[in-house]
């Protein structure tokens, strides 16, 4: 049987977790998630006008940063952060200071399993993040790691000890993540399929990562979890998560992480417009037919042996090689330094910034 992280003494990781929702709506779905967040301490990240007041229901230790606080923390450095898109979000994985990091979107529900049970997904996720990932050699039974799965006949008993879990991808019922294509043609299809498995997705291979139900270790992969330049005034929207995908994968792969999908499931209740999101994405749909093959071919150096060392090689191949298809990709291969500029700024051990406070914060027991 695998072993669970060694450095785990509280596997609800209550004090070691974040929660960062990015929001440009309300936080009226946290009523539903109280059970399962109320112990955890959420990072608000509110996208659009900082003078809106968002309303965070009493009970929660929070704090909330808005587009004023990322200005204040972060200075000119702030560029790097996306306005009027979840991409924002990315911001909270920079100013938690907790191993692990959980980000949900304002419109994700507490799902059923097929019992009729509810899901806690953080739960799910967390036993996903403290069980090693086996990307190096695929197990027919999927998750061996999980109670009443093993490896099967054939598996080499040398990897079996796995690697260290990096991220954990969880899905959605009902309103799938679907493209504005698809959307558009298919307005009524709903996920019903529940598939009770958790995978290792293998080395060597991309996936679309969703950011609406995902999870992950910041100490193994925080600085590559940049959801780059999208939105206002910018050519690109919605691959956001997308992006932060592909480049945390081919990092994992370098640096020998694990990145599992799978279970836990969310209830996805709002279809975003498809119009409004096929003038976001439309860019991305013709360009990702050069960025999928980018990112299959590039070889990252063995002197890269750090996160951010690997994620600034990452940069010089983007401004080298996607630049051609659009100049967006000179500006987002800057951008990628900056952010890992700020990240060191506000994740040195010696940080000066981790005084810097947020616009508003509160906690459970405020009354
Ligand atoms: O300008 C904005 C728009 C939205 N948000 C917050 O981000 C999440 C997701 O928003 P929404 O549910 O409207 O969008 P979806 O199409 O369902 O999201 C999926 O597409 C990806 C696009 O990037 C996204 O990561 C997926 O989850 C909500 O919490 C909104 O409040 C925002 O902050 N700013
Ligand atoms: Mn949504």
């Amino acid at each position: 049987m695998a072993s669970v992280e060694p450095s785990i003494v509280d596997p609800s990781l209550r004090d070691q977790l974040d929660i960062v929702i990015p929001t440009i709506r309300n936080l009226d779905f946290l009523e539903m998630w109280r059970p399962f967040f109320e112990n955890y301490h959420l990072i608000i990240v509110q996208d659009g006008d900082p003078s809106k007041t968002i309303n965070v229901p009493e009970g929660f230790d929070y704090e909330l940063y808005n587009r004023n606080d990322i200005n204040r923390i972060l200075g000119p450095k702030a560029s790097c952060i996306s306005f009027k898109d979840s991409a924002c979000r990315c911001f909270g994985y920079m100013v938690s200071k907790k191993k692990y990091i959980f980000t949900i979107d304002d419109d994700c529900f507490v799902a059923k399993d097929p019992t009729g049970k509810d899901i806690n997904a953080l739960e799910q996720h967390i036993k996903n993040l403290l069980t090693p990932s086996s990307p190096f050699f695929f197990n027919t039974l999927y998750d061996p790691y999980r109670e009443g799965a093993d490896f099967v006949r054939g598996y080499p008993f040398s990897l079996r000890e796995g690697a260290p879990t990096a991220v954990s991808h969880g899905l959605w019922l009902n309103i799938p993540d679907y493209d504005a294509p698809t959307q558009l043609v298919k307005p009524a299809e709903r996920n019903k399929r529940y598939v009770d498995a958790v995978m290792t997705i293998p080395k060597g291979t991309l996936f679309p990562m969703c950011g609406m139900n995902l999870a992950f270790n910041k100490d193994l992969i925080g600085p590559a979890m940049y959801f780059g330049l999208m939105g206002d005034g910018q050519p690109i929207g919605r691959y956001d998560d997308m992006w932060a995908g592909w480049c945390i994968k081919v990092i994992c792969d370098h640096l020998g992480l694990g990145v599992k999908t799978g279970l836990p499931y969310i209830w996805h209740s709002k279809a975003s417009n498809p119009f409004v999101n096929l003038k976001k994405e439309y860019k991305g749909i013709f360009w990702q037919e050069e960025i999928i093959p980018f990112f299959q071919q590039v070889v990252l150096p063995k002197e890269a042996l750090t996160v951010e060392q690997c994620y600034l090689e990452l940069s010089k191949h983007v401004k080298e090689k996607l630049s051609t298809i659009d100049p967006y990709f000179t500006k987002l291969s800057e951008a990628m330094v900056t952010w890992i500029e700020a990240w060191g700024e506000l994740n040195a051990p010696d940080s000066k910034a981790a005084d810097y406070k947020p616009s508003r914060s509160g906690t459970r027991t405020a009354k």
